[in-house]
C-alpha cells in the first residue's frame, strides 16, 4: 500500500473531487459517513456521552459533520470547537451552519475558556488538528489535550491523532492527543510507523473514502507499506523437476568463541528458508557444535581456534551472509578487508561486518552492486553517524544506500528496507522478537532467498515480511516473553504456508430445504 505525503493527500483530493464531479464537501461527508458507521455498529445506540472537540480547519469539519450524524441517530453529543484560529474553513463553516440548523449549538472553546469536564465513561472524537499541522499549538491548546490526555475515557481520532506531524518529530511530548485508536484516510500516515513517533499511532485503521483509484496507481510514493499482497508476486514457486542445485549454495560466514550459536542460527534459518546448499564458515572451535547441531550444514573453517583470520575457500557460493557473531579482532578486520577487495559473489552483511565497515570506512568502495545490509539501530548509527531525529536518520540512510548501492534493511518494530530512494515499511513481528539471535535468523533468511534466485531488494523485503510473519506465528503459541530466534526458525515453514492461506470465512448456515 502506497504511503502518500500530506501534500500529495490534498493533490488526491482535488483531483478526486474535479474526476468524480462533487463538491469537497460531499468528499467530507464520505469521511464524516465512514466513521459515525464505525461508531455506531460498536455502540449500537448505547446511551454514553460523547464529547467532539473539533477545530476550525477540515479535520474541525469532519468532526463537526459526524456529530449531526451522531445527534440524528439519538446518541448524546456535546460539541466544541476548539477556536485556535480565525482563519475557518468552508467546509468547516458549511457542516457548522448545518449544525446550527439542527439547532445544536457547539461549545467554543478559546484560550480563556474554562475547559468542560470529561469523565472516563465518555467518548471523546479528536479532530482538532489533522493533516494541516504545520506549527506548534498553543499553550492553551496543549492544556486542551492534556485535559483528553488525563480523562482516561476513550478517544477516537480522525485521520491522525492532533499535535502528530506528518513531516516532521513532536518536540514537546504534551502536545499530541494520545488516542486509542484512529481512523486514517485512504492511507496510513508515515509518522505511525517511526519509532519516534509511532508510539502514538499503536492502534490504527484505514477509512476509503473513493480516492480516485487512476491518482494512486500512477502517483509515485516515497514510502510503500509492505504486507502479504505485496509480497506475494514475489514468490517463486518450487518447480517439480528441480534438484538442490536449483535454489543455490549459501555461504554464512561469522562466529568466534562464545558466538558459535549466531552461525547455527543463521545456517540453519538460510536453509528453512529454502538454500539448496548452505556452508558454514567458522574458527575451529565452531566445527564440533555446529556438525553435531545441524547435520544438514557443510562446515569449513578458519586456521585459528577463537575467530576468523582469512577469508579463504575453495566452493562457489551464489551469495554470502557474513558478519553474525564474527567479533571485530584486528586479524578479523584485515580478513575482511582482504576478501571484500578480491570477493564479486552478493553479499549479506550484518552484525560485527557492519561494525567493521564502520571503522574501515574504505572497505565500503568495494561491496558489490546492491549488497544487503542489516543494521539495528547502533549498528546504523555506527555507519551513518548521529542523527537529528528519524526523518534525519531516514534522509541519512537514502544518502548513504545510494552513495553506495547497498540496500538498507534498517530494523526495528516496522523495519524499514531503503533502496533507490524509497523507504518499504514492513508490517509484520511483534515485540516478542526483540530477543538474541533474532537478527541472526532474519541475514539467514535474506541470504537462503538470494540464493534461490531472489534479487537483493525483494529478498530484503520478502525476507524481513517472512521473518515477522515467523514471529507472529510463534508468539500464538509462545507468548512474548517465550518466543526465542529458534522458535522464528521453527515457524518459517508456516510463515511460506500463511501466504497462500485466504483469509478466514464465517461459517455458511446451510439452507433449508422447501418441503
Ligand atoms: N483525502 C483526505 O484525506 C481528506 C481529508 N480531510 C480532512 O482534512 C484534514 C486537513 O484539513 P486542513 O488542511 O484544513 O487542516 P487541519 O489539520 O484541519 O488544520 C487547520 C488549519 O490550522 C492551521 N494551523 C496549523 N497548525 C496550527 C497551529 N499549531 N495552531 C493554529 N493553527 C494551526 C493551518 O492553517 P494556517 O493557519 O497555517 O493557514 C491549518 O490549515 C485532514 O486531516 C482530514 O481530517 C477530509 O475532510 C476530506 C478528505
Ligand atoms: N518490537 C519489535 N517488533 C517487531 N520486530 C522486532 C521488535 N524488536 C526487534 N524486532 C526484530 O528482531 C530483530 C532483532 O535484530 P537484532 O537486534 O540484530 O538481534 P540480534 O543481534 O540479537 O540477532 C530485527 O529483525 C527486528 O526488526
Ligand atoms: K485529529
Amino acid at each position: 500500500m502506497k504511503i502518500f505525503s500530506a501534500k500529495q493527500i490534498y493533490q488526491a483530493d482535488k483531483y478526486t473531487i474535479e474526476k468524480q464531479q462533487i463538491k469537497s464537501d460531499e468528499l467530507m461527508e464520505r469521511v464524516a459517513i465512514q466513521i459515525f458507521n464505525w461508531l455506531h455498529l460498536r455502540l449500537q445506540g448505547a446511551p454514553v456521552k460523547i464529547q467532539l472537540f473539533c477545530g476550525i480547519g477540515n479535520n474541525g469539519g469532519d468532526g463537526v459533520a459526524v456529530a449531526r450524524h451522531l445527534q440524528e441517530h439519538g446518541y448524546a453529543i456535546e460539541v466544541h470547537i476548539v477556536n485556535y484560529s480565525e482563519k475557518r474553513s468552508d467546509d468547516f463553516l458549511l457542516n457548522l451552519n448545518r449544525l446550527k440548523e439542527r439547532k445544536i449549538w457547539p461549545n467554543f472553546i478559546n484560550n480563556d475558556s474554562e475547559f468542560p469536564e470529561i469523565s472516563k465513561e465518555d467518548i471523546v472524537i479528536d479532530a482538532i488538528f489533522g493533516i494541516g499541522l504545520n506549527r506548534n499549538p498553543d499553550a492553551w491548546v496543549v492544556k486542551l489535550m492534556q485535559k483528553i490526555n488525563t480523562s482516561e475515557a476513550f478517544v477516537l481520532a480522525v485521520d491522525l491523532p492532533s499535535g502528530l506531524f506528518t513531516d516532521k518529530p513532536v518536540k514537546n511530548k504534551d502536545a499530541v492527543v494520545k488516542a486509542n485508536h484512529i481512523l486514517s484516510f485512504q492511507t496510513p500516515k508515515l509518522v505511525f510507523f517511526l519509532p519516534e513517533t509511532g508510539v502514538y499511532a499503536n492502534q490504527w485503521e484505514i477509512i476509503d473514502i473513493g480516492i480516485d483509484a487512476e491518482f494512486i496507481a500512477n502517483t509515485e510514493v516515497d514510502y510503500e507499506l509492505i504486507s502479504k499482497l505485496e509480497v506475494l508476486p514475489t514468490y517463486i514457486p518450487r518447480e517439480k523437476f528441480a534438484h538442490k542445485g536449483t535454489y543455490g549454495h549459501a555461504l554464512i560466514i561469522g562466529g568466534s568463541y562464545g558466538k558459535i550459536g549466531a552461525v547455527q542460527l543463521a545456517s540453519k534459518s538460510c536453509l528453512r528458508a529454502g538454500s539448496g546448499l548452505v556452508t558454514a564458515y567458522l574458527p575451529k572451535c565452531g566445527y564440533v557444535p555446529m556438525q553435531t547441531a545441524v547435520p544438514e550444514i557443510m562446515v569449513l573453517t578458519d586456521e585459528h581456534e577463537e575467530f576468523i583470520t582469512k577469508i579463504k575457500f575453495e566452493i562457489t557460493p551464489d551469495v554470502i551472509g557474513l558478519g553474525i557473531g564474527l567479533g571485530t579482532a584486528n586479524e578479523t578486520q584485515k580478513a575482511l578487508g582482504n576478501f571484500l577487495k578480491k570477493n564479486k559473489t552478493p553479499l549479506v552483511l550484518d552484525a560485527d561486518a557492519i561494525n567493521i565497515l564502520a571503522l574501515n570506512e574504505a572497505f565500503l568502495k568495494n561491496l558489490p552492486a546492491q549488497t544487503v545490509l542489516t543494521p539495528h539501530p547502533k549498528e546504523l548509527e555506527r555507519l551513518l553517524g548521529k542523527w537529528k531525529d528519524d526523518f534525519d536518520k531516514l534522509k541519512k540512510a537514502k544518502a548513504f544506500s545510494k552513495k553506495y548501492d547497498c540496500v538498507l534493511v534498517i530494523k526495528g518494530a516496522h523495519t524499514i528496507t531503503v533502496y533507490d530512494n524509497k523507504g518499504y515499511i514492513n508490517t509484520t513481528g511483534n515485540p516478542g522478537m526483540a530477543t538474541a539471535g533474532s537478527g541472526d535468523v532474519l541475514t539467514g533468511i535474506i541470504t537462503g532467498l538470494i540464493a534461490q534466485g531472489y534479487g537483493a531488494l525483494k529478498a530484503a523485503i520478502f525476507g524481513v515480511y517472512l521473518h515477522g510473519t515467523s514471529g507472529d506465528i510463534a508468539v500464538e503459541k509462545l507468548g512474548y516473553q517465550a518466543l526465542t530466534a529458534s522458535a522464528l526458525i521453527d515457524s518459517l515453514g508456516n510463515a511460506y504456508i500463511d501466504l497462500f492461506k485466504q483469509p478466514e470465512q464465517p461459517p455458511q448456515v446451510e439452507e433449508q430445504e422447501q418441503q
